[in-house]
């Protein structure tokens, strides 16, 4: 597509416990907008984060950003991770432990340029009281916030996301998506984030792929790839978070945040172990019957 800022198109072959499993990955991201990988375990992601970002290099195919090529195995060409202008999180922070919040920040610095940023990044990570601690010295979600900080101090073009916020409570997850959300719109960010949580999805995503196997299995708006599971069956599928939830009578309320709006649901009892703030659901109602399904991935 001519309009898209990165261009990808890969085929390697992945070890597994199984045997070996081919993947194969087409896809483009135009300037600004922020794709969502999501898939079973083992199916590829991190790996294709790992292939963008210049860590692994594939068997064969292409990897343009804008005019420059990546990768290109036709002309034998793989430029290095540092040439690419990428920023990159990690689920597990990664941080260098010997070096305090603020030297974690500037060691990302390139050379030569305003080092004002670091401030600045302090500032909005809310981070400047803890600038001269550790990382052992920080709670986890403090930590995500020194990652995204670094990857951000680069001013990366593109940033690549591997499951981020996976270990933080449901809180410090909602202040990281919406500072992440922020920098986006300030800064036009381009961003693949690889998640598990479809609360955010449908919060941070504009386009959603569904990675089966090595392959794209689906990929579309979050909506319009949520939606084919209900097509499928005529059934009604919703999909949010819990917020809270309250048992009233025989009955579970629950409000929910789904595609992005605050929902009441009144649910059946049973599915209260389910109904836990900052969970994720997806609901089916049949449509030939009153019941409630809980769908479970
Ligand atoms: N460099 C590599 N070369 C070949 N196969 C690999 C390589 N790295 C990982 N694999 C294998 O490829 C498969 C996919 O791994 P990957 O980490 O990309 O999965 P994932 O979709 O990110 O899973 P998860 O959601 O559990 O993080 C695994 O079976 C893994 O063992």
């Amino acid at each position: 597509m001519s309009d898209s800022l990165l261009n990808v198109h890969i085929q390697h072959t992945l070890q597994t416990v199984h045997g070996k499993m081919p993947m194969e990955i087409t896809l483009s991201l135009p300037k600004g907008q922020i794709l969502a990988i999501t898939g079973p375990s083992g199916a590829g992601k991190t790996t294709l984060l790992r292939q963008i970002a210049g860590l692994l290099t594939p068997e064969n195919g292409r990897i343009a950003f804008g005019s420059e090529v990546w990768f290109d195995s036709a002309e034998q060409k793989a430029i290095s991770p540092q040439l690419r202008n990428v920023g990159f999180v990690f689920q597990d922070y990664a941080l260098f432990p010997h070096l305090t919040v603020e030297e974690n920040l500037f060691f990302g610095l390139k050379k030569g340029s305003d080092k004002s940023i670091v401030d600045a990044l302090l500032r909005a990570t809310d981070l400047s009281n803890l600038a001269d601690r550790k990382p052992n010295q920080l709670s986890g979600g403090q930590q995500q916030r020194v990652a995204l900080a670094r990857a951000l101090v680069r001013k990366p073009a593109l940033m690549l996301l591997d499951e981020p916020f996976a270990a933080l409570d449901y809180d410090m997850r909602y202040h990281l998506q919406d500072m992440l959300l922020k920098f986006h719109r300030q800064h036009q960010l381009t961003m693949i984030i690889v998640t598990h949580d479809i609360g955010e999805i449908f919060r941070l995503a504009d386009q959603v792929a569904i990675i089966e196997n090595g392959k794209i299995a689906r990929q579309g708006t979050p909506a319009e790839v949520y939606a084919h599971e209900q097509s499928q069956t005529g059934d009604f599928v919703i999909f949010g978070e819990v917020l809270s939830c309250v048992s009233h009578a025989d009955q579970l309320l629950v409000s929910a945040l789904v595609e992005n709006k605050v929902r009441q649901l009144t649910l059946p009892l049973d599915l209260a172990p389910e109904m836990i703030p900052g969970n994720t659901f997806t609901l089916r109602y049949p449509m030939d019957s009153a019941r409630v399904m809980l769908i479970r991935h």
